[in-house]
């Protein structure tokens, strides 16, 4: 327990009556969760440095936007200074510095999204770009952007009338033999690129992904380049740009998403990041995959990792809502009999609100932290050299994977956020209890790196891929065995709901046998539409269009939460047995919380009978009671530091109403008369 010192204690007070009665110590749970005590330490150190500097104090009314920009800038400035990224860990393996990366990431997201966002964009999106995508000439932005911290950089795809559909981007990058150069113009305003964060005010360079065009005309796609934007030393764009800001936005407005327009803008041939492809001086177009396993990995990681990183600081965000919702809950009492009021954790359906999402944050934390190791070893291995067996069918899979747990995980958190702030009633809704930022910044994660709706359809067509396998006896493509059980499809298909007690429920095995059962389904559904789409002469197109709602939508979503559950339940079955009976109860009580949601597809396809919905969510409550003692305890080793929470109503001291009058006594100008009050009282004439 010592090695666990670095985490302060709780403070004693009213939040002690529950947190008394948890079977397991909060602190090893915490560690638990993280995976890790050397990244649980780093976080620790980096919420601490943060908290003694100034700059990074909390505001307790929202600054003007431009101010914001202007502050967030300076705290990544701060940041990069304090190098909590040391030389040792810079040169240590790729694993253990992304894992490192990652951390930082982490850690800063849950003090300032904005921050995290400048920084993951700025720095690591593009120097992961530049070592994946580029060659050795491109060596020298990288060194600048993550060793000197010279460039800071932006991602250009997006224009203004094609977000999703890549394909059809018109920003070109025409190669000039005669100079050695690419043209870069934009010809319209659609075609601007926009929503890029850091280009409105502040980056010195963008990746932009252009359609490359060669002397004879031919156009080969989209292509990435490295284009400066402005001088570092003035922050001065260069003539032939047209940037600017996007203004202000409903949440992260610490960050300048900006748009840009190209006219005739020339930068150098060595700009194309060129290890898939090149243009020789003389404009001929060379494909170069010689390295095909390389390049392969490249692409994982540029495809996966940002959304990975979605996810790490969504399960941050998740913890710290329902830290707040549940010690307010425990904190707060309302009703009750004879005059003797009741905290709001024992009503029943307050325990069903909140745990729900409680033990939706544990099995988040766990699956992502174990999927995210796994993720990193394969790219390690391709990225090295090391033969990784069927690294193209793993790379497809990993971008199922990310594809419907990038929306199951970030929808999931947002309603969390929301259904928090309304358990905290009305002063949930004020500022100080940090929900309405929680909520507000993380919004736009179900938007950016891929809208969750557009991310959703490639997985299920991943997933109805190997359903067509499995159906004409093919081998299922599914090296990391996501999908293996499709092996077994007709006596999966056959089951049926056989349980007569809510005891029999609540384990992993009904749990996972169940999930099985309902993506079976779901891909039988899904395909057989498809397929009478196809045969009433619909094109493919038409016929994928037809078969998303009810049916790949729900298949994606469920993928997703199956996912979270078979990963976190491998992590369970390796912690330490003081924490496995809480543990597994989170892990039950998730499951059947999500199953819950699917009753309409157990009972459509003839899995459910007149027994299931009943002892399925008699089993929900039990578990909600049963987690009752323990929940307090959990959301402490879910929680950040009450600096990093900023929320007067989940502070873990639980003084509820003192914090509630020190932030309402403290508010600038609380008590005086309004400055406008002349203009308001009625004129003397
Ligand atoms: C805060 C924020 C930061 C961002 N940062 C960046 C950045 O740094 N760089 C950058 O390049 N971009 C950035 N973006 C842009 C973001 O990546 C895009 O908004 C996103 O890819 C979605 O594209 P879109 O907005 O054009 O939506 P659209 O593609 O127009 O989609 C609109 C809606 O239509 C739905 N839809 C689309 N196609 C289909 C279909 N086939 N079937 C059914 N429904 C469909 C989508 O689900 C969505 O709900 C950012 C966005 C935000 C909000």
């Amino acid at each position: 327990m010592e090695e666990l010192n670095f985490i302060p204690n709780l403070a004693s007070g009213p939040l002690d009556v529950y947190r008394n009665s948890a079977s397991f110590n909060w602190k090893q749970l915490k560690l638990a969760l993280e995976g890790d005590i050397e990244l649980l330490r780093l976080k620790y150190k980096i919420w601490k440095t943060l908290e003694e500097d100034p700059l990074f104090a909390h505001h307790v009314v929202t600054p003007p936007v431009e101010e914001l920009k202007r502050i967030t800038q300076l705290q990544l400035k701060k940041i990069n200074e304090y190098k909590f990224l040391t030389n040792a860990m810079f040169n240590a393996s790729y694993g253990k510095r992304t894992r490192v990366i990652m951390t930082i990431n982490e850690a800063v997201q849950s003090l300032n999204p904005s921050v995290s966002v400048k920084m993951a964009i700025g720095i690591y999106l593009f120097s992961n770009a530049l070592l994946s995508l580029g060659t050795e000439r491109h060596l020298k932005f990288y060194e600048a952007t993550i060793k000197d911290r010279k460039i800071l950089a932006s991602f250009s795809l997006t224009e203004i009338a094609h977000g999703s559909d890549v394909r059809l981007m018109r920003t070109t990058a025409t190669y000039d033999p005669r100079r050695k150069e690419f043209v870069i113009h934009t010809p319209d305003f659609e075609a601007a690129k926009c929503w890029v964060g850091n280009l409105g005010r502040t980056c010195t360079h963008t990746l932009l992904f252009a359609q490359l065009i060669t002397p004879d005309g031919t156009n080969h796609g989209l292509h990435g380049f490295v284009v400066p934007i402005r001088d570092p030393a003035t922050l001065e764009t260069y003539p032939g740009l047209i940037v600017g800001d996007m203004g202000e936005k409903i949440g992260v407005n610490g960050i300048d998403n900006g748009f840009i327009m190209f006219n005739q803008y020339r930068i150098p041939r060595e700009n194309l990041l060129n290890r898939t492809a090149d243009v020789t001086e003389e404009g001929v177009y060379e494909s170069s995959f010689s390295e095909p396993s390389r390049i392969l990995g490249a692409a994982l990681e540029n495809l996966s990792a940002g959304r990975i990183g979605i996810m790490q600081e969504s399960c941050h965000s998740i913890s710290s809502a329902v830290a707040i919702a549940v010690r307010y809950a425990a904190t707060r009492t309302q009703f009750g009999e004879r005059d003797n009021e009741v905290p709001l954790i024992e009503y029943e359906l307050h325990q069903w609100r909140l745990f729900g999402y409680v033990s939706a944050a544990v099995v988040f934390k766990l699956y992502i932290e174990n999927f995210t190791r796994t993720y990193l070893s394969i790219v390690e291995k391709s990225n090295s050299g090391i033969r990784v067996d069927n690294l193209s069918e793993a790379v497809s899979e990993i971008h199922a994977m990310v594809s419907s747990s990038k929306p199951t995980l970030s929808w999931c958190v947002l309603e969390a956020a929301q259904q928090c702030r309304e358990a905290c009633g009305g002063h949930g809704y004020l500022k100080c209890a940090n929900l309405g930022d929680i909520r507000s910044n993380h919004e736009p994660t179900v938007t950016y790196e891929g809208d969750n709706n557009v991310l959703s359809q490639q997985a299920s067509n991943w997933l109805v891929r190997q359903y067509e396998a499995a159906l004409s006896n093919r081998a299922v493509d599914s090296p990391l065995r996501t999908v293996h059980f499709l092996d077994h499809l007709p006596s999966i298909a056959k089951s049926t709901f056989s349980c007569t007690d809510t005891r029999q429920l609540k384990t992993p095995e009904f749990i996972i046998s169940t999930y099985k059962w309902l993506l079976c389904w779901l891909l039988k559904y899904t395909y057989e539409k498809h397929e009478a789409e196809i045969s009433s002469g619909r094109t493919k197109v038409q016929a994928k269009s037809k078969t998303q709602v009810y049916r790949a939508k729900t298949l994606t979503r469920v993928y997703g939460e199956y996912l979270a559950l078979t990963f976190s339940l491998q992590s369970i079955e390796k912690k330490d047995s003081e924490l496995q009976p809480v543990l597994y109860k989170l892990f039950c009580l998730y499951g059947l919380w999500s199953l819950d949601k699917h009753l309409v597809e157990l009972y459509q396809g003839g899995f459910a009978n007149k027994e299931t919905a009943k002892l399925l969510r008699d089993a929900v409550l039990e578990l909600c009671a049963d987690l009752k003692g323990e929940i307090v305890s959990v959301v402490d080793a879910l929680a950040p530091t009450d600096f990093v929470l900023n929320s007067a109503l989940g502070k873990s001291d639980g003084k509820l109403y003192q914090n509630l009058q020190k932030a309402f006594f403290s508010h600038p100008g609380v008590f005086e008369r309004a400055r406008w009050w002349r203009d308001v009282v009625p004129s003397k004439l």
